[in-house]
């Protein structure tokens, strides 16, 4: 074993590769990064939000070879006593994070057509890194396995029961990872402890969705079979009507291929603005008197507060309201309009904390005579993933010598 083990945790996107470093003990990062341009013409790698390096190449195995080049420049490569790996789905096989074996890998696969977009770059990841890091073990984190808990009202579509019997059609939710950090900081916020037994927790980045939680499990989510359904999103529609989509299809003869591709990639924030997926661009675009990008932002925002507001009808209370990702942390303008949408719940929102940036970390952003305490919890998917490689590389490694 090495004089100062590290953790190394990957999340290979469809675009991009973050990794990051943790110290063994504290958990607490030493060093994180992204590769960006994924299968491009120009992948670039970016240290500590330092400047972006070029790569000479641009695949998945391009990428974690640089990045285990930074490590190396820092003396951490023999340090990597665990990996851990974010996965997408894992179906209705993994309920838990599992030590990552050929057959493991092998299960993974076949889920992966149910989340084609973000699977088969994890699996891209996997590979590399279990080739780079041969007898160091890794770790799968599935994104579903916070949901195994939801009850089959909460995850059956109104399809044939056979579909589920047969195929396995289902809504099985994602974002797990996040959504399980989110709910156990806000059960320690002072202002829950005690009573945070109905959350609603708002996972809005650039892949989006709600989740209520009780009593630390969820109970419902808005993502479905893949991570299509529910809130508008960068580029992802989120819910449509299927009867659309077959009209669609029938007026511009696009297959179900080509569409499955416009609902993914070209809808959302970017395709109601015809401007960017990105909110920062979005929010500057509106302030500057463009009608498209207000029109994309009220669209998003009125959808989430929709959802919220159902998911809110699983808890036995409502008694917190939590925002987490990259826009739930970054957006002053996204929760204050959210908030303006769930009067009927009588929340109140305290616009001088609402202002508060992101570096403040935890912070409550509602009045203190609002119905419901509104919150928001930087997400920290590195460190649940961390420790889950922690705790089941442990046990492998006890194993070995047992
Ligand atoms: N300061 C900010 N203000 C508004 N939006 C922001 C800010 N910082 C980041 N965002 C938005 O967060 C989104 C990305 O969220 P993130 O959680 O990082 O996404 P991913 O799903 O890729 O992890 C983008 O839409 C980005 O514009
Ligand atoms: C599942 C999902 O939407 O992930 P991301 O937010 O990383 O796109
Ligand atoms: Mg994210």
């Amino acid at each position: 074993m090495n004089e100062y083990p590290v953790i190394l945790t990957i999340n290979c996107g469809s675009s991009s590769v973050k990794f990051s470093v943790l110290d063994e003990i504290s958990m607490e990062p030493l060093l994180t990064g992204i590769c960006e341009g994924i299968n491009t013409e120009s992948a670039s790698l970016i240290v500590n939000n330092g400047e972006p390096v070029r790569l000479a190449h641009s695949d998945y195995e391009d990428a974690l070879a640089a990045i285990a080049l930074e490590l190396e420049k820092r003396d951490l490569i023999k340090c990597v006593a665990y990996i851990g790996h974010r996965i997408a789905h894992g179906g209705a096989i993994f309920g838990e994070s599992v030590l990552l074996t050929d057959d493991v890998v092998e299960q993974i696969r076949e889920v992966s057509p149910l989340a084609p977009l973000h699977n088969y770059a994890n699996l891209s990841g996997v590979a590399s890194a279990r080739q780079r890091f041969p007898g160091v073990p890794q770790v799968a984190v599935f994104d579903t396995s916070f949901h195994q808990t939801i009850s089959p009202e909460a995850y059956l579509y109104g399809l044939p029961y056979r579909y589920f019997e047969e195929y396995g059609v289902r809504r099985y939710g994602f974002h797990g990872t996040s959504h399980r950090y989110v709910s156990i900081q806000a059960a320690e916020l002072p202002e829950l402890k005690g009573a945070a037994s109905g959350l609603v927790i708002a996972h809005l980045g650039n892949g989006a969705s709600v989740c209520a939680v009780v009593e630390g499990e969820s109970v419902d989510t808005s993502m479905g079979m893949t991570p299509l359904e529910g809130l508008i999103m960068g580029t992802r529609c989120g819910d449509v009507d299927f009867g659309a989509m077959v009209w669609l299809a029938r007026q511009t003869g696009q297959s179900l291929d080509d569409l499955e591709q416009v609902a993914n990639t070209e809808s959302g924030l970017l395709g109601l603005s015809g401007i960017s997926s990105d909110l920062r661009v979005l929010e500057k675009a509106w302030r500057s008197g463009d009608g498209r990008a207000q029109l994309a932002i009220d669209t998003f925002v009125h959808r989430i507060a929709r959802t919220i507001g159902g998911h809110a009808t699983s808890l036995p209370h409502f008694d917190g309201l939590i925002f987490t990702g990259g826009i739930g942390e970054n957006s002053a303008l996204i929760r204050s309009l959210v908030i303006k949408h769930l009067r009927v719940f009588g929340i109140e929102l305290d616009e001088e904390k609402n202002a508060q940036p992101n570096s403040g970390g935890e912070r409550v952003i509602s009045t203190e005579g609002s119905a419901v305490l509104c919150a928001v919890i930087p997400t920290n998917e590195e460190k649940m993933i961390a420790l889950d490689a922690r705790q089941l590389g442990k046990a492998s490694r006890l194993a070995e010598f047992a």
